[in-house]
Order: structure tokens, then C-alpha cells, then sequence
């Protein structure tokens, strides 16, 4: 047996997988474009607010109080009248403010006196008061008094000016992004295609229900990998478990179409793992062949013969031990289908050891980590096979070769979400 190729650093193999062009823009109904990266900057077509607007329940009032009522009101959605100097209108909170009008009163400071048909201030005390009413013969009349210009008013433009650029271009639809989207006057979205990955399960030994049984184990990374990688913004095609075996597998590549094949197992140099012969017999191209990372250290990259339309299409050989592939998808899997997808680098997540982190003597280590406070501790229950650590996990902490000490600062990877 002759030794592989020497393993890829991780921060390099990292970086191999983001080297790839996006996949073309197109153009989605807000309601399909989440989880998609926006192609475009996002600019707004409008004011924001598009008109001033009352930001309380209240009444709409032009000049100083108290004020002469006028008018039934002005509800969200209506078009009111103008506003005379010293009159007031009652006004709903988003409702377009009257011209004329000048701040907003609200309705619990403010007190409508049936019988003089006029709007009083009682924001700060009884203010001023109505003749014959409750003002003693001789007294002086409080000084007229009013919000100050521009309460409660949100002023059309506060937040944005037709035109204005809200979002870079390869920004994530999230729900937040779709609101924002609608707000701004867009029905649909320009955004890149996301990938479509086809995903392999290799491993005779693998059961899809019930427990296991005869040697056999249930396949755990068919069940994980499905709702992680479309989170990640791809359309994912779980294919049926297929058997070991040069022929299934090379078939299977060979006649996918999709933007990325990810198999699972197969990587090493067992009996049955067909998966280096496979992309040779495919024409693939090795980007990255084993990793300097523990575990999942046999992962690879290959490009694969174009598609129809030209563009490169990838594989990402994941190994088959459940940790082994998490680590592998966020090494390669990951970083590939966000740069395809044209989603921007959200930048490294730090965080603190509350506890030393071990590491392998040689090879970046990826370990499941939960948070302490505002540090990360190890968690047990790490082994490549393993998952009830993960499960565990808030993050993934990449250790640098011989460890980290407690105190020092390491990144933190995401851990499967969907
Ligand atoms: N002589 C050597 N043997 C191995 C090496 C090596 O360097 N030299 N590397 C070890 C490492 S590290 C890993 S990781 C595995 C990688 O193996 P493969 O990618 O070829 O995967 P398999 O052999 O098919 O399976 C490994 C292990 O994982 C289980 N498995 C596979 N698929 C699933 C699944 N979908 N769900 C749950 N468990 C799965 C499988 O039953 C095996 O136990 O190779 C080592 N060997
Ligand atoms: O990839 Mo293996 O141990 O590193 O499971």
C-alpha cells in the first residue's frame, strides 16, 4: 500500500473549498428567496417611513393647546385632511399625520372635555383649564402649552431616503432581511442560485430503521447532514443508502448533475472504499486529499468534469465516523456551498477556554465545546464515532496543534443546525 499524499493544512483546505465562484444571480418572490445571499445591494425604493407618521394613539395637534377638536380621526391606511392652527384630530399609532399637524398628543395625556369640544394637555399636571369649568372666578389661565414639535411623530425618512443602500450584496435572507425587503417597496428579490447537492450514503453496514442488529448500525449522518446542509442554503437530494461497491458509487457520480456531490464513508483505505477510484474513473480532480485535522483527517475535495452549463461542480468526500464527517463538513462542505450560494464570510467567532482544550500533537483538532458563562469548557464523549458530545455542543472549538491553555482565545465553528 503506498502512503497518501501529505495532508492538507486546515486553515488551507479551508480556504480551497471557499475559492469558488457564485452561482449565478436570479430572480425570487420574497416568499422562495430565504436563505438565499442577495446578488445585488439591497437599496431602498422608498422613504422609510413613506409618509410622517403618528407613533402613538393619540390626537394629531397643529400649535400650542388646548386645542379645538376636529374631525372623527385618522386610522392607519386613511388619507387625512389638513390640520387648522389650533385644532386636533384623534390619530392611530402608523396612521399618515395630517398636514398641518405638528406633534402628537397621546391619549394618555391628553383629556377631551366634552362640553367645550376642546383637547387639554395633561401631560405635566392639570395644565391649562377650562373656563366655567374648573377655574375659580378671577384666576388666571394657565399659558397655552404643547408637545414640543415633532413628539411622537416619526418623520418620513427617519429611517431611510429612496435610493439609500440597506444591504451589501451578499447578505443572508433571513426573516429579518424578507421584512425589511417588503418594507422597502420589493416584491422580489435578485439573489444567487443556491447549490444543489446530491448526497451519498456509502456503507453496506448501515440500517435505516429500528435498532441495530447483526453488525449492522443505524445510519446516523443521512438523518444529520440533510437539514444542516439546507440551512447552509442548498437544495439538498438525499439519494437511497448505497451499497458498497466501485460500480453504485461511480455511477452515482458520474451521473450526478448536481452542483455538489457529498459522499459519506469510503474515504480511507479499507476494503470497500471505492471512492479514490471512483473520481479517478470520473476524470475528478484532488483540490484537497486528507486534512491535518483530527478527526475526519482522510476528508477531501475534488472537482468534478463540468456540467452542461460549463461551470465546475465539486465532491466533498466526507468520512464515514458520524464526528469525523461533522468535521469535514465544516472544513470543506460548509465553506463551499456558503461561497456558492454568494453568501459573505460572516468573519470568526472567539471565544475564551474557561478550561485547557487538548489538542493533537501535530494537527489542528476540532472539539465539541459548550459555554461557561462567557468562555467555552471541552465536553466529553468526543471520539470520531461518537455524537453525544455534539449533541451537547454549542460550538465546535478549533484547537491548535498541542492544545490551548485555559485563558487562551480559539475559534469557534458552528455545530449542525438546520
Ligand atoms: N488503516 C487505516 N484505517 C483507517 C484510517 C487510516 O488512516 N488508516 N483512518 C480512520 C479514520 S480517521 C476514519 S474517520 C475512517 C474513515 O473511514 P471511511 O471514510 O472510509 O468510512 P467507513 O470505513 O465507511 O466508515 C468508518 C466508520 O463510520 C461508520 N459509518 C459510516 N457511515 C456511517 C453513517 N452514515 N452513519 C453512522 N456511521 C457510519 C462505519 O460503520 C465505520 O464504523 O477510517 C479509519 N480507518
Ligand atoms: O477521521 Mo477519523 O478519526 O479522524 O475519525
Amino acid at each position: 500500500m503506498t502512503a497518501g499524499p501529505p495532508p492538507t493544512d486546515w486553515e488551507k483546505a479551508r480556504a480551497t473549498a471557499r475559492d469558488v465562484p457564485a452561482l449565478p444571480p436570479v430572480a425570487r418572490d420574497l416568499a422562495d428567496a430565504l436563505g438565499h445571499a442577495l446578488a445585488e445591494p439591497l437599496t431602498a425604493l422608498t422613504d422609510l417611513p413613506p409618509f410622517d407618521t403618528s407613533a402613538m394613539d393619540g390626537w394629531a395637534v397643529a400649535g400650542p393647546g388646548p386645542w379645538r377638536l376636529d374631525g372623527s380621526g385618522v386610522l392607519a391606511g386613511g388619507q387625512p385632511e389638513p390640520l387648522r392652527p389650533g385644532a386636533a384630530v384623534p390619530i392611530a399609532t402608523g396612521a399618515r399625520l395630517p398636514e398641518g399637524a405638528d406633534a402628537v398628543l397621546r391619549r394618555e395625556d391628553g383629556e377631551a372635555d366634552a362640553g367645550s369640544g376642546l383637547l387639554l394637555d395633561r401631560s405635566a399636571g392639570p395644565g391649562p383649564r377650562v373656563p366655567g369649568r374648573d377655574m375659580a372666578p378671577g384666576s388666571e389661565a394657565a399659558p397655552g402649552r404643547e408637545p414640543a414639535p415633532g413628539r411622537d411623530i416619526r418623520p418620513r425618512g427617519q429611517e431611510c431616503r429612496a435610493g439609500d443602500p440597506l444591504l451589501p450584496a451578499g447578505t443572508s435572507v433571513t426573516p429579518t432581511v424578507l421584512g425589511l425587503a417588503a418594507a422597502a417597496g420589493y416584491d422580489r428579490l435578485t439573489v444567487h442560485r443556491r447549490p444543489r447537492v446530491d448526497l451519498l450514503v456509502l456503507g453496506d453496514e448501515l440500517l435505516e430503521t429500528g435498532l441495530p442488529r447483526d453488525g449492522r448500525i443505524r445510519d446516523a449522518l443521512g438523518q444529520l447532514l440533510p437539514p444542516w446542509l439546507s440551512g447552509q442554503g442548498a437544495d439538498v437530494t438525499a439519494r437511497p443508502l448505497l451499497p458498497d461497491g466501485f460500480g453504485p458509487l461511480y455511477e452515482a457520480v458520474r451521473d450526478s448533475t448536481a452542483d455538489v456531490v457529498v459522499t459519506t464513508g469510503s474515504t480511507a483505505a479499507g476494503p470497500v472504499d471505492f471512492l479514490h477510484d471512483a473520481l479517478r474513473a470520473v476524470g475528478a480532480r484532488l483540490l484537497v486529499d486528507s486534512v491535518a485535522v483530527r478527526p475526519g483527517h482522510p476528508m477531501l475535495l475534488a472537482e468534478l468534469p463540468p456540467g452542461a452549463d460549463g461551470r465546475a461542480r465539486h465532491l466533498v468526500g466526507l468520512p464515514g465516523n458520524p464526528l469525523a464527517a461533522v468535521a469535514g463538513a465544516v472544513t470543506l462542505a460548509v465553506p463551499l456551498l456558503r461561497r456558492l450560494g454568494g453568501h459573505a464570510d460572516a468573519g470568526p467567532l472567539d471565544a475564551v477556554c474557561a478550561a485547557a482544550l487538548p489538542g493533537h500533537p501535530r494537527d489542528t483538532r476540532l472539539l465539541p465545546v459548550r459555554r461557561a458563562g462567557r468562555a467555552v469548557v471541552p465536553l466529553p464523549f468526543d471520539g470520531p464515532a461518537m455524537l453525544r458530545g455534539l449533541a451537547l455542543a454549542d460550538g465546535l472549538a478549533v484547537v491548535p496543534p498541542g492544545g490551548a491553555e485555559a485563558g487562551a482565545v480559539v475559534e469557534i465553528l458552528d455545530v449542525p443546525r438546520p
